[in-house]
């Protein structure tokens, strides 16, 4: 096991690349269950949860080949319907499977995720969605099995707006009979990018990225050819690194447009933000103004950004307020961010986050994803050593992470767990 080891208090300069988007590659590599053929998929970064869901396809039959940011997915022979709880429960996402096999071959067994570290995560809204197009659900030893000779398009009603839902019964109608309407839909930019890869592929998707998404079944798909759309959160993560160690960093092909929460709230908290044709550059504040956050589905402050904005407010002139609404249990950073020495009281739902002088290095344990980058970011600013463990979660969504900041002149490597 390897733990990652950063020597705080440098200022981070320069420019980096930013990796295309774990959220929007794993639907699109279950996208390509839908019809046979050879498909492609670029901008693929290299990720843990990549190399499991192309792991999941093959054990479907598909043959699959990861190269140099593509995947190239032969989708002729999906023979087997199973995805496997070994597979599932390293990652949620492979529930994505569930609809495109439906749509295709009539049925589809798939392990239940069962909870995480960040709350409960069910999927009844995905099952109650296919139950409407007429699927017959049953749960069999811990695993959803679900059966359509052929799914039929429906009106569905999403008590809380998903964004795994909205991506399944999106891939589901594509491939139904009439028409699919999804209202209270999520609206996430990985949902628009997987609309576009579906509508490319023959099918009728229209107004995703709304809270209305209507689907028009077509009888057949034909293989993918798709660019992976940049990862926002992985941006994101970069814009807080530059502020809270008082930086000046060029994302080179990041794209404002999905990131105006982020982008308004590090403004306010006053960093300089500059939208400019070569990306967006930021520029830390002298000092960090506390801040207001409640986390909310898009176009609302996103949760995943939520660990990350903490670290950097743990040191703000201030006292700031996080609010939690999407996950019920996504305050696991709190304590490693107390080890630090920040000052941070949980109420319920809110985090109370007092803004101290100086973070003081020590060593941590990553529990999620998110919170391990939170973790490294406050590594970065803090003084002396800060040695972040359990960083597999880390791998499962940021691409090369250490060597990234290392060329914006971090100090940070990783070492095996017992050096
Ligand atoms: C691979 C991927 O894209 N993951 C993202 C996706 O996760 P994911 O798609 O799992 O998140 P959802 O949007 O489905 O979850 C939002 C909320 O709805 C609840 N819910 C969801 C489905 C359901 O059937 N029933 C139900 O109650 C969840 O428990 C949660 O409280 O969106 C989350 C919210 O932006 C992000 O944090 C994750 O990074
Ligand atoms: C929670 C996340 O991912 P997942 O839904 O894959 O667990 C995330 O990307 O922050």
């Amino acid at each position: 096991m390897k733990k990652i080891v950063i020597h705080g208090g440098r200022r981070l300069q320069g420019t980096v690349e930013v990796s295309g988007a774990k959220n929007a590659a794993l639907p699109l590599l279950c996208a390509t269950l839908l019809c046979p053929g050879e498909h492609r998929l670029g901008n693929v970064p290299d990720l843990r949860d990549i190399q499991t869901v192309v792991k999941l396809l093959e054990t479907l039959g598909a043959t699959a080949v990861f190269e140099n940011g593509q995947v190239r997915v032969n989708a002729d022979r999906v023979v087997n319907v199973e995805a496997p709880y070994d597979l599932v429960k390293t990652m949620r996402a492979s529930v994505l499977v569930l609809g495109p096999l439906v749509a295709r071959l009539g049925q589809a067994r798939v392990s239940l995720p069962g909870g995480c570290a960040i709350g409960a995560r069910p999927i009844d809204l995905h099952l109650k969605g296919l139950e409407a197009m007429g699927a017959e659900i049953t749960l069999d030893h811990g695993y959803v099995e679900a059966r359509a000779e052929k799914l039929r398009g429906a009106t569905i009603y999403f008590d809380t707006p998903t964004v795994g839902g909205t991506e399944n019964l999106m891939m589901a109608a594509a491939l139904a009979e009439g028409t699919t309407v999804l209202e209270n839909a999520a609206c996430e930019p990985e949902i628009v990018d997987l609309a576009n890869a579906l509508n490319a592929m023959g099918a009728c998707v229209r107004g995703a990225g709304s809270d209305t998404v209507t689907i028009e079944g077509v009888d057949s798909l034909q293989p993918m050819d798709h660019q992976v759309m940049m990862d926002r959160i992985e941006a994101g993560t970069f814009m807080v690194a530059a502020a809270m160690t008082r930086g000046d960093v060029l994302l080179s092909n990041a794209d404002a447009d999905c990131l105006e929460a982020v982008i308004s709230k590090l403004r306010e908290a006053g960093a300089e933000v500059i939208l400019g044709d070569d990306g967006i550059r930021v520029r830390g504040p002298e000092e960090i103004q506390p801040l207001q956050i409640k986390t909310r589905p898009h176009p609302g402050f996103p949760t995943d950004m939520q660990a990350q904005f903490m670290a950097m407010l743990t040191l703000a002139k201030g006292t700031s307020v996080i609010a939690e609404n999407v996950f019920e249990n996504r305050f696991m950073h709190v304590c490693e961010l107390q080890r630090l020495g920040s000052k941070i009281r949980i109420d319920g739902k809110q985090a109370m986050v007092e803004g101290v002088e100086q973070l003081l290095g020590a060593p941590v344990m990553a529990t999620d994803l998110r919170a391990s980058a939170s973790l490294v970011l406050a590594g970065l600013a803090a003084d002396n050593t800060t040695e972040v463990s359990r960083i597999y979660h880390l791998d499962r969504g940021y691409e090369r992470l250490e060597e990234k900041l290392l060329a914006l002149g971090a100090d940070i490597r990783r070492v095996a767990e017992d050096a």
